[in-house]
């Protein structure tokens, strides 16, 4: 299990949370920034992170900005992305049994620090159900008719 993790500044204190969760627990993971809590902007993190989960052997990507909801937009808009904004166990579950999604999204204003790993937990634990496919595919259907 390896995964990508990025925030803006907005995420950034989640992210700390979550990256020091996954040492204590070997979880395997590469940070695509921010590094402080500086401003930035989230659409360069999104889809920094997005890119990686494309490009590289991960299992799937996290996102954070302060909703949750920007960064989620900026990854959707890379190909072959699905990111969901969740924000307890049963979204995230669902987010990946029906919806296959590559990348959770979460709100590091929004979230709490021990409900998030709680969240990230489901994700990891739930398993893509395939008789979704076909919705999945249409999805991909509408990337690539807009793709001019
Ligand atoms: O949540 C976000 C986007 O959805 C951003 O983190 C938020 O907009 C940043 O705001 P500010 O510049 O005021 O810190």
């Amino acid at each position: 299990m390896k995964l990508a993790i990025g925030s803006d500044h907005g995420g950034y204190e989640l992210k700390e949370y979550l990256k020091s969760y996954f040492d204590k627990n070997h979880i395997d993971y590469d940070d695509f920034g921010t590094n402080s809590n500086e401003s930035v902007d989230y659409p360069d993190y999104g889809k920094k992170v997005a890119l990686a989960v494309l490009a590289k052997p991960y299992d799937f990507g996290i996102v954070i900005c302060g909703t949750g909801i920007g960064i989620s937009i900026a990854a959707n808009k890379v190909k072959g992305i699905r990111a969901a904004l969740v924000y307890d166990e049963l979204t995230a579950r669902l987010a990946k049994e029906h919806n296959r999604a590559n990348i959770i999204a979460l709100g590091g204003r929004t979230t709490k620090k021990e409900d998030a790993v709680k969240i990230v937990n489901a994700f990891m634990n739930a398993t893509y159900e395939p008789r979704h496919q076909k919705r999945i595919d249409k999805i991909k259907d509408i990337e690539e008719s807009y793709d001019e």
